[in-house]
């Protein structure tokens, strides 16, 4: 079998459209981490994650330790953790940051975003040389196409700057607005179920907004996710005033303890991408049944063998698995595609961000048919990467400071005296 002959990793930056949540505003320019594992034989596997420096600079410690190793993916996740305790981390506390709203920053989860790039690229580069898909490496898929759900998003029409990027699909900041939203995601996307990101107004205004998307939408799934904002208190009265409305009410409020309170008092099922986001969270979760749906995410899970691990312990405790999504583009989506294909319980439709974004680095990027992707039957993630836009966005990051997401740095733009909030901040 060949071996990895070399590995390149490349920092970009993406436009993001100003999207607000309770950390801030998404930024202008976003950064990713695009990574290519190269064999022997000239395949290329591409691998996809978190831009930030922290994330940036193990991946490209870690990249050259494997020239010379074999197309494996059993030992990644204990070589990138040994090569981050040798590089080190900035900001490793145990508190919810702002980059990406995902439960708390911790060395492992930051071995687990980048290691999950690498095990991503050396299925693509196992898949290109073997002529296998890589839902086939993964024991094939058990259904040919992926659905996904609208993302909505309460935002602004345009970042502050005149010549920053501008997606052209206007504000949303009332029920109006996030109907509208929602009807041009269901139209251009044929998405039929529906999440709105919450934590960014008091929450009488967003039970107003999620009502509305639920009789514009009737008996379509509608999903509200206010990212830990709520008291327990006020997550059992937005819940009362949802039952029956909502599909799953995600993250009302922070902490397994607090998610198992609502839990007991509320029929609505619980899910989360906050509480439950690495396997050490597990037991205390489902043990006090905090949580009825967990949002997969293969980046910070590690990787896509981790995310069938995971929906097998979400199985065995009668767990529902859903899928969770930060701003990514088409490497990633293709990955989430094929590991959202070989599931077989996957009940939920998948979160994505993909249609916020306007730029993508594979040559052909994703489309959404009746709210689905089809799984891909060619070779490797059946994507190959656009060169001259990699490049492009490289250049972007090369002349460009922003080295990290920062939302609430975004906002203070705006609100300079903006922090993001304590918790429970309703
Ligand atoms: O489901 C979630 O919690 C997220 O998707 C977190 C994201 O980072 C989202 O809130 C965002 O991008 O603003
Ligand atoms: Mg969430």
């Amino acid at each position: 079998m060949t071996r990895i002959a070399e590995v390149r990793v490349t920092p970009i930056l993406i436009s993001d459209p100003p999207l607000l949540n309770l950390q801030g505003v998404h930024q202008p320019y976003t950064p990713r981490t695009i990574v290519e594992v190269v064999t022997e034989n000239g395949a290329v596997g591409l691998g996809e994650t978190y831009g930030d420096t922290d994330y940036l600079r193990l991946a490209e410690a870690f990249g050259p330790r494997l020239a010379g190793a074999g197309l494996t993916v059993n030992g990644l996740l204990p070589a990138v953790t040994e090569c981050l305790a040798e590089v080190g981390a900035e900001r490793v506390d145990n508190t919810v940051q702002a980059e990406g709203l995902r439960g708390s920053r911790t060395m492992a989860k930051i071995a687990s975003s980048v290691s999950s790039a690498f095990e991503v690229a050396i299925y693509d580069a196992l898949g290109h040389e073997l002529g296998a898909p890589v839902h086939a490496l993964l024991g094939g898929k058990v259904r040919d196409a992926v659905e996904y759900s609208a993302y909505l998003f309460y935002r602004w029409a345009e970042h502050p700057e005149p010549d920053e990027p501008n997606d052209g699909w206007g504000a949303a900041l009332d029920p109006e607005g996030v109907v509208a939203q929602a009807k041009r995601m269901a139209s251009d996307y044929g998405f039929s179920s529906f999440k709105l990101k919450g934590g960014v107004f008091e929450p009488a205004r967003e039970i107003a907004a999620t009502r509305a998307l639920a009789e514009a939408f009737p008996g379509q799934p509608v999903r509200l996710d206010p990212n830990g904002a709520w008291s327990v208190a006020t997550s059992l009265e937005v819940a009362a005033a949802l039952e029956g409305v909502l599909e799953y009410l995600e993250d009302p409020t922070t902490g397994t303890a607090n998610m198992a309170e609502v839990a007991r008092k509320t029929s609505l099922p619980l899910a989360t991408n906050m509480c439950v986001t690495a396997f050490d969270e597990v037991p205390e979760a489902f043990g006090s049944r905090a949580v009825q749906v967990v949002l997969s995410d293969h980046h910070y899970w590690g990787g896509l063998r981790a995310t069938q691990d995971l929906a097998a312990v979400c199985r065995t405790f009668g767990v529902g698995i859903s899928m969770h999504s930060n701003t990514h583009l088409g490497i990633s989506l293709a990955a989430m595609t094929h590991v959202a294909a070989t599931i077989p319980g996957l009940r939920y439709a998948c979160d994505t961000h993909r249609p916020w974004q306007t730029e993508d680095v594979i040559t052909q990027p994703h489309t959404f048919s009746g709210g689905k992707v089809a799984v891909s039957d060619t070779p490797g993630l059946g994507i190959e990467l656009d060169r001259e836009v990699l490049a492009k966005l490289h250049d972007r990051w090369l002349g460009s400071d922003v080295r990290r997401r920062d939302d609430a740095a975004a906002m203070r733009r705006v609100q300079p005296d903006f922090t993001a909030p304590m918790f429970p901040r309703w």
